[in-house]
């Protein structure tokens, strides 16, 4: 069973999940009318944002937490410690779809923290989010050639 964690936050906690919800304020979301923001914390510190951008061809949307994470990596940021995802939906947490848990599982295993329009939270590790998940380690089984 997955070991559930929620309460109150810590300040660093506090200070993701206040970016992620500033984030969801510049969603763009016409289709859906579900804003939703994220905010990825990165080893030094930093903290990149994103939100959900939509579009009239619908599966060419993209989800608030693959926004932040390309942000960060344009921007020479590989190692994260934690990421965060808000939304306006009133009373529920919301989690990364099934394509968000496989790119954040890229650059390792984190705390996401799913929170709701009050500021609490529940937090999940990537792994349990997405246990026995594929990763580059199979890759080099396989011996494909090593990325950089
Ligand atoms: O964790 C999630 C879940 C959903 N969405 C977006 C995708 C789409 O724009 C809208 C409805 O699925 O919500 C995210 O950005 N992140
Ligand atoms: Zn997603």
């Amino acid at each position: 069973m997955a070991n559930l964690k929620t309460g109150e936050a810590d300040d660093w906690i506090k200070s993701l999940i206040q970016e992620s919800n500033k984030a969801k304020e510049f969603s763009y979301c016409p289709y859906s009318q579900l804003q939703v923001g994220s905010a990825l914390l990165t080893e030094d510190g930093k903290i990149f944002s994103g939100c959900n951008v939509e579009n009239a061809c619908f599966y060419l949307g993209l989800c608030a937490e693959r926004n932040a994470i390309n942000k960060a990596v344009s921007e020479g940021y590989r190692k994260f410690k934690a990421i965060a995802v808000s939304s306006n939906l009133e009373d529920r947490v919301i989690p990364p779809c099934g394509a968000c848990r496989q790119v954040i599982r890229e650059f390792g295993d984190i705390p996401v923290f799913m929170t709701k329009v009050d500021g609490s939270y529940t937090m999940m590790t990537l792994e349990e989010l997405l246990p026995l998940s594929w990763g580059a380690e199979y890759l080099e089984e396989l011996d494909f050639p090593k990325t950089v």
